[in-house]
């Protein structure tokens, strides 16, 4: 057989081959010339006619033009040498492989593309006679592009294989949606299939995408073990306890909600799922498909929507308690809330007030019942800048001993008998405020400790809860007792006493301090006026009376005799009833009262100025008129004639009295 050899012009590359003619294999021979170039041009494969000898492209279809970055009018003109720069050994072996068989193929070429990078193309080469030339007819396959032909290739294969799965599911869940109202959404949900053995069968991009696992890592695998093997809390979750596993178990549909599943990057996604049992067609079940769906988001807002009910409701049950107590304090406070007194002592009280109610400072009132403490601590608590929240008070000698405690601080619910909702404590309510503890000596001594607490580090917490609550609180605190003959008596902590007594104020005695009766006395009654709406006026000696008793029961035992003599006044007359020095009221300072009581006996001028301030009240009262049922006469149960010459005689004029202001 005669060989060709083949010889390249590598007049660059100094080699010596010479030409010789072969038999080919399969010849080519082309009859329609249209027809067969125009089949070349459309080849989808790059394909080059060589002549090997010239080393010459002869011609190129459009493929190759493309393949290899060139237009054809330049490849026309490129020698072949050229495109394999670096490679003429490979290039003659390969052609020579061609010519000796008649076809050949290799990966070894790799030719340079127009933007001067290899190119991974696979060659195939047939033997061309040509008019007594050999020429050679090389296609080019794109090496890199067959790869993705390949991968698109297996991705149909899946695609069909997998889609009757899916049509599957799809009709297993159109059954099951029919009987148990399941709603199918499968876009947005993820999807995933387990066999009865509990290993992944199919996952859907919803549950990729939710789950960071791709199908590939998924499928095959034990789908529990993998994302499903811990509790939110971090307790192992067997899969024993799985409910999804459980659905090929018992047959039974499982719907979940409130678990986690665990993504790749290993955080959890809040879960919602419903594990459904899957069966062929004679009824045996062969696995369970689990449509999920990612609840994050619900029950972010969920737990924000839970902890603003909780605010909202601890805030109403503050209001509430808050709105109680006032309500409570409207009711027991009526009297307005001014200090009334010219004395030196009340003057005094009034600049300690000025001068400590803008502080924070602890304030310790000290005084005998009814001299005014409340109204003290009241007058600090306006006077401060805490005035916009309440002022909280606390009668500690009301409070059972074993309700200290709770009283103070507040309880949760069941923190013992009786205890049926948690209760704010009285530190609580009165955050941002002032906390009044009257009657402070009546603490019992295991609660001081606490009491010191709160006011040394402001935290407490509420009987049966560990929490501990911070509040700010301005404290002021009142007693009738010694307290520094309590402390040395061991009944109080010295230490919360020197807590408690930064700032005293002493409450003067009524007794000590008489020149403020009258304008008490005076101040009480026109709030009984209002009330009853009569003209009553104190006499001179009725404030005489006033001024001598003792007060043992202080400004709140004036408050009440004059209230009773309201009561008991009759035809526009106060009576002003008063227990002798002797009676039930012994005043604590027995020397005194003994000097300055004596019996109610008037002199003579007293008893003209009582009846002539009588007469006044009398004919105020009736707007000055004398005579007739509603006339002073009928009221003051006289003979009219019998007034008006009374009233003659002691100088009264009937229309001043009835216009006037004061006793006259
Ligand atoms: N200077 C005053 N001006 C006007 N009213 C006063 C004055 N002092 C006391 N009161 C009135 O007397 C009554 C008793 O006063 P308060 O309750 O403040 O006394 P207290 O010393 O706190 O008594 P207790 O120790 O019994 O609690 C109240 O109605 C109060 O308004």
């Amino acid at each position: 057989m005669l060989r060709n050899l083949v010889v390249y012009d590598f007049s660059e590359s100094n080699y010596e081959i010479s030409e010789q003619v072969v038999d080919l294999p399969v010849p080519f021979s082309a009859t329609d010339t249209d027809l067969r170039a125009e089949a070349f041009d459309g080849l989808i494969e790059a394909a080059l006619l060589l002549d090997p000898a010239a080393d010459q492209i002869l011609e190129v279809n459009p493929a190759a033009c493309a393949l290899l970055g060139y237009d054809r009018a330049t490849l026309l003109q490129t020698r072949i040498s050229a495109l394999h720069d670096r490679q003429f050994p490979a290039l003659i072996v390969f052609t020579q492989a061609v010519f000796d068989r008649g076809s050949y193929w290799t990966h070894a070429l790799t030719p340079n593309h127009g933007a001067g990078t290899p190119l991974r193309v696979e060659y195939a080469g047939r033997a061309l006679q040509s008019r007594g030339r050999t020429l050679l007819l090389l296609t080019m396959s794109d090496l890199e592009q067959r790869r993705r032909r390949h991968i698109d290739a297996a991705a149909d294969d899946y695609m069909r294989d997998g889609l009757p799965a899916w049509q599957r599911v799809e009709r297993v869940f159109e059954d099951i949606e029919r009987e148990n109202q399941l709603i199918l959404r499968a876009a947005g949900e993820g999807i995933y299939g387990v066999n009865a053995e509990g290993r992944a069968t199919f996952v859907n991009p919803a549950a990729e995408r939710m789950l960071g696992w791709s199908a590939e890592e998924l499928v095959g695998r034990s789908i529990h073990a993998v994302m499903h093997h811990t509790h939110h809390d971090g307790r192992p979750y067997a899969d024993h306890d799985c409910p999804i596993y459980a659905a090929f178990r018992d047959g039974a549909v499982h719907t979940v909600d409130g678990e986690v599943f665990w993504r790749k990057d290993g955080k959890p996604v809040w879960v919602e799922y419903t594990s459904t049992p899957i069966r062929d067609r004679s009824g045996v079940i062969v696995g369970a498909v689990v449509v999920f769906r990612d609840v994050s988001q619900r029950r972010e807002a969920d737990e924000k929507l839970h902890a603003a009910l909780a605010e909202v409701d601890r805030l109403r049950e503050r209001l509430q308690l808050e709105n109680d107590y006032l309500q409570e304090e409207i009711r027991i406070e009526t009297n307005p809330r001014g200090i009334i007194g010219q004395s030196e002592a009340i003057q005094t009280t009034l600049r300690q007030v000025k001068l400590v109610a803008p502080t924070t400072a602890a304030v310790l009132i000290t005084g005998e019942s009814g001299t005014g403490k409340e109204l003290i601590a009241r007058a600090i608590h306006d006077a401060s800048t805490r005035s916009g929240r309440p002022l909280i008070r606390v009668n500690c000698a009301a409070i059972p001993r074993e309700l200290f405690e709770s009283e103070f601080f507040g309880h949760t619910r069941g923190a013992f008998t009786g205890a049926v909702r948690d209760r704010i404590g009285r530190f609580e309510l009165a955050d941002g405020g002032t906390l009044f503890l009257d009657e402070i000596g009546e603490i019992p001594l295991e609660l001081q400790g606490k009491l010191l607490r709160v006011l040394q580090e402001g935290n407490f917490e509420r009987v049966g809860d560990e929490r501990t609550r911070n509040v700010d609180v301005r404290l002021i605190a009142a007693t009738n007792r010694d307290l520094k003959q309590e402390v040395q008596r061991g009944r109080f902590r010295e230490d919360l006493y020197f807590r408690l007594n930064v700032f005293p104020i002493e409450s003067v005695p009524l007794r000590d301090r008489r020149e403020d009766i009258p304008l008490l006395a005076q101040h009480f009654l026109a709030s009984e006026r209002r009330e009853l709406k009569s003209g009553l006026r104190l006499s001179q000696g009725d404030v005489r009376r006033l001024m001598r008793y003792e007060w043992p029961g202080n400004v709140r035992e004036l408050q009440n005799v004059i209230e009773r003599a309201t009561i008991l006044a009759q035809n526009g007359r106060l009576r002003i009833d008063l227990p002798e020095p002797s009676g039930h009221h012994p005043a604590p300072n027995a020397g005194r009262q003994k000097s300055e009581t004596r019996p109610a006996v008037m002199t003579a001028a007293e008893l003209r100025d009582l009846e002539r301030a009588n007469i006044v009240a009398a004919l105020r009262a009736c707007n000055g008129k004398v005579f007739g049922d509603d006339g002073a006469a009928a009221m003051l149960d006289l003979k009219p004639t019998t007034l008006a010459s009374r009233i003659k005689a002691l100088g009264i004029s009937a229309t001043r009295a009835a216009n006037g202001s004061a006793v006259d």
